[in-house]
């Protein structure tokens, strides 16, 4: 019996899926059961996604990624949450999450585009970018998205001079709080020796840049403090510091800021045991902070809005890899697999681990420690090391991974002219294709010298 997995027991596809607070603890999505050596997703087993669609694939499960997006619009309200497109997009997802109720937060005209086609209102998208190009921005101007976050006072400039004569735009300036949060020191982003956003004390010039542009229509403030956090005392001092810069506006200039967006990074569990973020706890403790300290400064409470990306699809997917090869040597077992830091660079970036573990088939019970590693040219492609795998672990397995639905795909690359796989969604016991695996003449299409 596995540990990673509830019983197993098939899941009845009548059995709903339940919204409300998030589940901490488990990297797998909730519909996930262990049936004999297999594990099904959505009533889907996993070995059988692996022969129709080969491998690696990622899967998604629809349900799971439904009802976290749920779950964020039931606790932070209509135009609350902005789902952060980097962590993984597509027209699918995108169409799930609008059915939904979220807007998206996209960072180019590349998401822009996704959410476009997926069908979500301009207007429900905000724009982000520490340098965005005059390309972003014409496509969101034309597009009409609904905000743009300024990041810097010559990002306020170039906002202005390309926006169309007679035309307004609703922006928020990104501010940096000082607050050391986030997994890894490579995904903090609210301390000030990072190169995101303006910090706090420079406010002042800030607004009086975006002041001096009649076009731009300052509406409020935002920040975000890292990713893959795992307490909500951060988010409460960034509650209370952002009221005081409101305040400060509103003393220094005038104006009442409507709108403060609190960015994202609520972490999950990435493996069995770990915290992730409680979506209800974090409401109701954002909510309270920030109506204590509105009220010491005598301000209305803003509109409030986040912009989870990991917490709506990671625990939704999952990668399954096979084996390519076992390799014992005096120091270790390596058990190379058919991917690696091309479709997942996490491990190789943050340090990232994971609980890998086999599937489709049943195992001897006794596990052996190894290091699951990619194929890639590089010592550091090592995916999992020292994790538990069946002793008798041997090529041609199916090694699946979870937490896997933020930032593989979205992050892949084409290192070694690997192309990048699949992804299936999967929901009440089928499985359909989101986004076709690469090809290498994918690959060659771009190379047109001589
Ligand atoms: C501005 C902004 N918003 C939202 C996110 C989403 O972060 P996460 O996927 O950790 O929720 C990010 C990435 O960290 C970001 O840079
Ligand atoms: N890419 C990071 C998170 C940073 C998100 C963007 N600010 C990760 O895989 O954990």
């Amino acid at each position: 019996m596995s540990l990673l997995l509830p019983d197993p027991q098939p899941t009845p596809s009548s059995t709903p899926v339940p919204t409300g607070a998030h589940r901490t603890g488990s990297p797998w999505p909730r519909s996930a059961r262990t049936v004999g050596g297999d594990v099904r997703v959505a009533g889907v087993a996993l070995a059988d996604v692996a022969a129709t669609f080969g491998t690696p694939v990622h899967v998604l499960d629809e349900t799971e990624v439904r009802a976290r997006a749920r779950t964020y619009r039931e606790h932070f309200g209509a135009d609350g949450v902005f789902y952060a497109a980097k962590a993984f997009t597509c027209r699918a997802l995108v169409r799930w999450l609008a059915d939904e109720g979220l807007g998206m937060d996209v960072c180019s005209a590349g998401e822009l585009r996704t959410a476009l086609d997926g069908g979500l209102p301009a207007h429900r998208t905000l724009l982000h970018g520490v340098a965005k190009s005059p390309a972003d921005l014409r496509a969101a101007m034309e597009a009409g998205v609904g905000r743009i976050v300024l990041d810097s006072p010559d990002d306020a400039d170039l906002v202005a001079s390309l926006l169309p004569a007679g035309a307004r735009q609703q922006v928020l300036l990104r501010l940096v709080p000082g607050i050391s949060a986030g997994a890894h020191p490579k995904v903090r982003t609210a301390t000030p020796d990072q190169q995101f956003g303006t910090a706090t004390a420079d406010v002042d010039g800030f607004v009086d840049r975006v002041l001096a542009h009649r076009s731009l229509e300052l509406v409020g403030l935002h920040c975000h403090l890292g990713s893959q956090i795992t307490e909500i005392a951060p988010y409460q001092e960034a509650a209370l510091v952002m009221a005081g810069v409101l305040a400060r506006v509103r003393n220094r200039h005038g104006l009442v800021l409507r709108e403060l967006d609190l960015g994202g990074g609520h972490g999950i569990a990435h493996r069995p045991g770990e915290p992730g973020l409680d979506v209800a706890d974090l409401a109701r403790c954002l909510r309270r902070e920030l109506r204590d300290a509105c009220d010491a400064h005598g301000l209305r409470v803003p509109h409030l809005s986040v912009e989870p990306g990991r917490a709506v699809v990671g625990p939704a997917g999952v990668v399954v890899y096979r084996v390519a090869v076992l390799k014992r040597t005096p120091h270790r077992t390596f058990v190379v697999v058919d991917g690696g830091m091309s479709d997942n660079p996490r491990p190789a970036l943050y340090g990232a681990q994971y609980a890998p573990r086999l599937v489709g088939r049943v195992a001897a019970g006794a596990q052996q420690t190894v290091t699951v590693v990619g194929r890639h040219c590089e010592t550091g492609d090592v995916l999992a090391a020292d994790v538990p795998l069946p002793v008798d672990v041997r090529p041609g397995d199916l090694i699946a991974f979870p937490a896997a639905g933020a930032y593989h795909v979205s992050m892949a690359s084409n290192y070694n002219a690997v192309p990048r796989p699949p992804v299936v969604a999967v929901r009440g016991g089928e499985a359909r294709l989101l986004v076709r695996r690469e090809t290498v003449e994918d690959l060659g299409r771009r190379d047109v010298g001589r």
